[in-house]
């Protein structure tokens, strides 16, 4: 299994967020996590295409897309054009989901879908065949900096679980007060994929990449 830090830039400096999201590349990261939000979905509003479209000139890292916006599919050509590798959608904010999957894959993007902390697994009972990743908000959605629920433990437990009963080799990422003191737990409880947005950009962004690196890997 890889496993991947991917620092979420919402916790970058936007005023320096090429060179941000540099250092955290160059000092190992192997994805860039981008937050989209809407001021509907959730609470706070972040950054959209054109943003994407400018740090795609910086970096080849894979862009890892996690969309908190109502109805995902009417934006996810867009988002595909402006740079995305990965598309995440919330399992709560789309009406059809099996369609706005379809939608992604069709537009030649890897697809994940997210769950809020309050939503079951059973959200993914019909579709997880279909998609390539699951993403475990570890917070509620909407802010960075906010504490690990401890309770999503037992979910991604649960969820590494349901995929190898179905054979599959699904990529968990858990996103949300990720640091590099629990992360080693987060990867015991079956996830392989790390979101790092305060732990990440907040201080000596290479200094705390390589530590979270290092943490993840031990
Ligand atoms: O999607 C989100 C928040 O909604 C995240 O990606 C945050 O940016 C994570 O920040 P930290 O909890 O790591 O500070
Ligand atoms: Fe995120």
């Amino acid at each position: 299994m890889e496993y991947i830090l991917s620092p979420s830039i919402l916790s970058a400096d936007f005023a320096r967020l090429g060179e941000d999201v540099k250092k955290a590349a160059d000092a190992g990261a192997q994805w860039i996590h981008i937050d989209v939000m809407d001021g509907a979905f959730v609470p706070n509003i972040s950054l959209g295409f054109p943003v994407i479209k400018s740090l795609r000139k910086e970096t080849d890292k894979v862009f890892d897309v996690h969309l908190m916006i109502e109805e995902p599919g009417r934006y996810i050509e867009e988002f595909v054009e402006s740079g995305a590798d990965l598309i995440t959608l919330h399992a709560e904010s789309a009406k059809h989901l099996h369609r706005a999957i379809q939608q992604v894959k069709a537009a030649g993007c890897k697809v994940g879908v997210s769950l809020n902390p309050a939503t079951p697994l059973c959200a993914l009972e019909h579709i997880l065949d279909e998609i390539d990743m699951v993403l475990i908000m570890t917070v509620n959605p909407g802010y960075g900096g906010q504490a690990y629920i401890d309770a999503m433990d037992q979910k991604i437990r649960n969820l590494r679980k349901m995929a190898d009963e179905r054979g599959l080799d699904l990529d968990i990422e858990v996103d949300g007060g990720v640091t590099a003191d629990n992360i080693g737990h987060i990867k015991e409880c079956g996830a392989n994929i790390f979101v790092a947005g305060s732990a990440a950009f907040n201080g000596d962004i290479e200094a705390n990449v390589k530590k979270l690196l290092k943490a993840m890997e031990e």
